[in-house]
């Protein structure tokens, strides 16, 4: 049984689950109760009735617009001064008969939008996953009223007016500060569109069953979201009390050039965060002496140099097989073309990023990669990712283009965004389920390809071949997921300005450390 947290699903799938409940005996009216007392005690724990004693309901015509006025006749009970506004005057039959109920209790019905200006909080219930043209007219007139008010909107389901697959705005919708997504977690929310109206997401869980999830999703549903659980599990922790340094990863670290010497550090420091036993990170001879004490191995002089100043070829004498696993790529330069297609042809786990990927693009790069007996991790962002993968880009939604892609390549793909995506050739993806805009700035991807290096070091070490493929597979997850989670962390400290590359190194070993203690009975 895979937890709820991990489920993800589009609007169709939800139908499909909601309509075996039905199927099954489940009165369509309980579930709704259910659901509504379950956000009614969300609203009250999060908005005291003392601080936020005006609540508006903003309801539609569907079962979304049912759930927001059982909600409305709850709060009602509970001692809040609620307000209804209905927009649309018909309604589904199980709704129509909430909003009589609504009227006989005596609770305010709205004419107009504007009687609910001066509440404390508003309750967004106009559409939820049934949302089926852009909203137009009047509503469109009233939901960008709601969004020029300062109060704070929770959104029922899902913001109204966002489209439940792929996030993006059908005509206009709510901007919510919080998004209680009902059951299972909705494809929308991972979505870049549809983050700026989402606000702070939380699933309000109603008890599906798991044999009806696992009856549309499959066993191992094919997308998931990465959970603090699944990253912990992926973490090479503990480590065996009598260990040592070679029995916990040896990274090879290709990187950095004249013009670009930043990368190369960046991505050492972020190996180093991971806990990797030993970092081997080749460098051109003349960023050979590293600031912060990183041990480096900066190549001699006589390793011939590209234009930039950056290795153009690995010295004969260097045995690449004897590292667990390469990472490639950070700062390199576009001309460190045959150095990047020596670590491709060496039979160890490879992970390519920046201008490893560049190269990569110029070279046949599928058959370059299918031909490799050991697993590679690819970690684009999308201009990386166009450049390598033309056409690919095609589908409506990141999470299609890295599967795509991974099915392409045979390579996990790693496409990075403001929620990054995990794809394995499998055909399983991984979602992020928060990050921090803080991120977005030069060198946060390089720390990442170091981190995720130094993790997959740890995770293949000593085992066996086969075995390879998921512990790139497992640093993956563990990585994106450790990255984001220190982003969040620095951001709360230093604010979403402050969280410069090394704000977010220092924040990577606390963010571990309050993890793990967090997992602990
Ligand atoms: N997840 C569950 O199992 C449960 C979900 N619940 C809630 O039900 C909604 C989905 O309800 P549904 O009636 O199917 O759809 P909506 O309420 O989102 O709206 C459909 C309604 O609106 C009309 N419509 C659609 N688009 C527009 C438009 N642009 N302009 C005007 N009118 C439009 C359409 O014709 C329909 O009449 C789900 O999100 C949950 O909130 C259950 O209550 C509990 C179980
Ligand atoms: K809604």
């Amino acid at each position: 049984m895979v937890p709820i947290q991990q489920c993800v699903v589009t609007a169709e799938q939800m139908r499909q689950i909601e309509g075996r409940l039905f199927a099954a005996g489940m009165p369509v009216a309980a579930l709704m109760e259910k659901v509504a007392q379950r956000i009614t005690t969300w609203l009250e724990d999060h908005f005291d009735l003392r601080i936020y004693p005006r609540i508006g309901v903003v309801a539609g015509p569907g079962h979304n617009g049912g759930d927001a006025l059982v909600v409305a006749r709850e709060l009602h009970s509970r001692g809040y001064d609620v307000r209804v506004y209905a927009p649309l005057a018909k309604f589904k039959d199980l709704t129509q008969a909430h909003a009589e109920y609504i009227k006989h209790l005596g609770i305010l019905w709205a004419e107009s939008l504007a009687a609910l200006a001066d509440c404390d909080l508003l309750v967004d219930g106009l559409f939820g996953f049934g949302l089926e043209r852009p909203i137009e007219g009047a509503i469109a007139t009233d939901v960008e009223q709601i969004n020029q008010w300062s109060q704070p909107v929770v959104s029922i389901d899902l913001p109204s007016g966002l489209h439940t697959d792929s996030g993006n705005v059908l005509g206009t919708a709510i901007r919510a500060s919080h998004t209680l997504c009902l059951g299972l977690w909705k494809r929308g929310c991972f979505q870049d569109s549809a983050l700026p109206l989402l606000g702070r997401v939380h699933l309000i869980d109603f008890d599906i069953p798991w044999s009806d999830i696992e009856a549309v999703l499959g066993q191992r549903p094919q997308v998931g979201r990465i959970t603090a659980a699944i990253a912990r599990e992926g973490l090479p922790l503990p480590r065996l009390a009598n260990t040592h340094k070679y029995r916990v990863g040896h990274l090879l670290l290709v990187a950095g050039s004249q013009t670009y010497s930043g990368a190369a550090l960046l991505a050492g420091l972020g190996a180093r965060a991971s806990g990797v036993g030993m970092v081997t990170l080749a460098v051109p001879a003349s960023l050979k002496a590293s600031p912060d004490g990183l041990p480096t191995r900066g190549l001699d002089d006589s390793v011939p140099r590209t234009p930039d100043g950056a290795i153009a070829q690995l010295p004969d004498s260097m045995d690449l097989e004897s590292y667990d696993v390469i990472a490639c790529g950070p700062g390199l330069s576009l001309a460190a073309n045959a150095c990047v297609q020596r670590v491709i042809a060496t039979p160890s786990p490879l992970l390519l990023d920046a201008d490893g990927l560049n190269i990569l693009a110029t070279l046949t790069p599928i058959p370059a990669l299918k031909q490799r007996s050991a697993p590679t991790l690819l970690t684009p962002h999308p201009g990386e990712f166009k450049r390598l993968f033309k056409g690919l880009e095609a589908p409506d939604w990141p999470g299609s283009q890295a599967q795509a892609a991974a099915h392409y390549s045979q390579a996990i793909v790693v496409l990075k965004g403001a929620r990054t995506v995990i794809a394995h050739p499998r055909g399983h993806l991984w979602l992020t389920p928060d990050s921090t805009p803080a991120l977005a700035r030069g060198g946060s991807g390089d720390i990442l390809t170091g981190l995720l290096g130094g993790l997959a070091a740890q995770k293949v070490v000593g085992g066996a071949a086969a075995s390879h493929d998921l512990a790139l597979m497992n640093a993956a997850l563990s990585g994106v997921w450790w990255h984001a989670q220190a982003g969040r962390a620095a951001a709360a400290v230093h604010s979403e300005l402050g969280v410069d590359p090394l704000t977010l190194l220092h924040h990577l070993t606390p963010t571990l450390v309050r993890e793990m203690a967090d997992a602990q009975p």
